[in-house]
């Protein structure tokens, strides 16, 4: 970790880039895989399956029976938690729902739009390193309110040919419609291209490793929508002398444990408050059994003190973290002026992890400075909305001039007489 104090303007950019690794042969790796599993399907996914995941899987379908031996496996405590998250998580999606608004434009011409859901929709659920099923429910339960017809899941098997039974569990409460054993390029390429015993979707949503994102990104050019472009984990902290160093250090280490590419930023008053912080992370992470991962993800995170809380919040925005804490005392007044950032907790009781789990809202969010021009998966991720209109007779003798002559300057004659021939025959009454 390192600490810049008062860094200047220029050079922010550089000092907050997102750790990078060697992606060149990678895209052309997953590609070959994507061509293989187009032609040969099934086959192909099995394959894969064996080399990536080191099992020989009979069926990659989960069936009934796994379904409730799953159910037995997962405590009741742990149950209870998934309930109380999912109802939260239900309860702040279904309030996004918004109704059917008709306009009348000018009288006699009528629009409107209506939300529908995008029929079959793709869900992959990362199962490396952790068995992330929370992300089941962020994901699940929105396109359940949306009114998805087809929900089908993919996470990768273990050695044993088995999904985690929380990932199962979590499906079943969410309403997930299928799940397949897959992971990595197998799970994307299976639902962007459809095989013998995976269904094609409309749209694939979730996170993953370096494959699981350049396989998503490939598909999309041409076969299939995806959520956004989403990468490592990342949070920015502000804060300030009056904020609780045990706490912020939790939450910069709740990121940074998820992954050697995960990056973590502190923004502070001061070099004092930066070093109080530095050393509870450093006293924190030694004990963490996922040190290791937090370590590697701490080498190239940066703590950065400026004296100016103008230029604070104008690193917070330039930086456009995917979580954006601020713990400070006038936290509200710093969050009015945040332009750029995926979701932001506020306040000391305001722990990221909440957010990751079960106050409501969704942890699936734009990473990498994506968060300037991509929204978090929401409802609306799961609908199109499609647009209506009907005109009067009264209403197309209003707009049809118009409409001719616009159509005229565009030398779109067909355009034209679509509208001329209507006119000449309302001119008639
Ligand atoms: N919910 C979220 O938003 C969230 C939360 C935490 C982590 N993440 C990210 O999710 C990712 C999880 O990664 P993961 O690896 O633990 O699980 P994963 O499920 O994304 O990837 C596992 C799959 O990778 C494939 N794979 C492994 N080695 C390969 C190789 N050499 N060539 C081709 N394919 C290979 C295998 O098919 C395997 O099934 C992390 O990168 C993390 O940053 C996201
Ligand atoms: N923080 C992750 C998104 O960046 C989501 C997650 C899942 N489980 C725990 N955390
Ligand atoms: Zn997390």
């Amino acid at each position: 970790m390192k600490t810049y104090v008062n860094p200047d303007k220029k050079s922010w950019a550089e000092l907050l880039k997102r750790p990078l690794f060697d992606v060149s042969e990678l895209y052309e790796k997953v590609q070959n895989i994507l061509n293989e599993i187009r032609k040969n399907g099934d086959e192909t996914l099995r394959f894969y399956t064996e080399k990536f995941d080191g099992v020989a899987l009979e069926s990659m379908v989960v069936d009934k029976a796994e379904m409730q031996e799953a159910e037995s496996l997962v405590n009741n405590d742990l149950k209870e938690a998934i309930h109380l998250a999912a109802k939260n998580i239900e309860t702040f999606h279904s309030a996004q729902k918004t109704g059917i608004k008709k306009v009348e434009t000018i009288p006699g011409v009528t629009c409107w739009q209506k939300a529908v859901a995008i029929e079959k929709v793709g869900l992959y659920i990362p199962g490396g390193t952790a068995p992330l099923f929370s992300t089941v429910l962020m994901l699940a339960i929105p396109a359940q309110i949306a009114g998805c017809k087809e929900i089908v899941l993919c996470s990768p098997p273990n050695k044993e040919g088995k999904i985690h039974p929380a990932i199962l569990y979590a499906a079943k409460v969410a309403g997930v419609t299928q799940i397949y054993k897959l992971g990595g390029v197998q799970a994307i390429g299976a639902m962007a291209y459809g095989t013998q015993s995976v269904p094609k979707v409309d749209k694939i949503f979730g996170p993953g490793n370096q494959y699981v994102m350049a396989a998503k990104q490939l598909v999309s050019m041409n076969d299939v929508s995806i959520d956004m472009p989403a990468g490592p984990s990342e949070v920015l902290v502000v804060a300030d002398e009056t904020s609780n160093p045990a706490f912020v250090a939790s939450d910069l280490l709740s990121q940074a444990e998820h992954g050697a590419d995960s990056q973590v930023v502190l923004v502070a008053d001061s070099r004092e408050t930066i070093e109080k912080i530095k050393a509870e992370v450093e006293a924190q992470v030694a004990v963490l059994p996922r040190k290791e991962l937090a370590e590697k993800a701490l080498s190239h995170s940066v703590l950065i003190a400026l004296d100016d809380p103008q230029q604070r919040i104008a690193l917070i925005n330039e930086y456009a973290p995917e979580h954006l804490i601020i713990s400070t005392k006038n936290y509200r007044d710093i969050s009015e002026q945040v332009i750029n950032a995926g979701s932001v907790f506020l306040g000391e009781f305001t722990p990221e992890s909440a957010g990751d789990y079960a106050s409501g809202t969704n942890h699936t969010l734009p990473t990498n400075g994506w968060a300037r021009a991509y929204s978090g998966v929401n409802l609306d991720s799961f609908l199109k909305k499609i647009t209506f209109q009907e005109i009067t007779r009264k209403g197309l003798k209003k707009i049809g001039p118009a409409i001719e002559l616009m159509a005229e300057a565009e030398q779109l004659e067909a355009h034209k007489n679509a509208v001329t021939l209507r006119l000449r025959e309302i001119e008639k009454d």
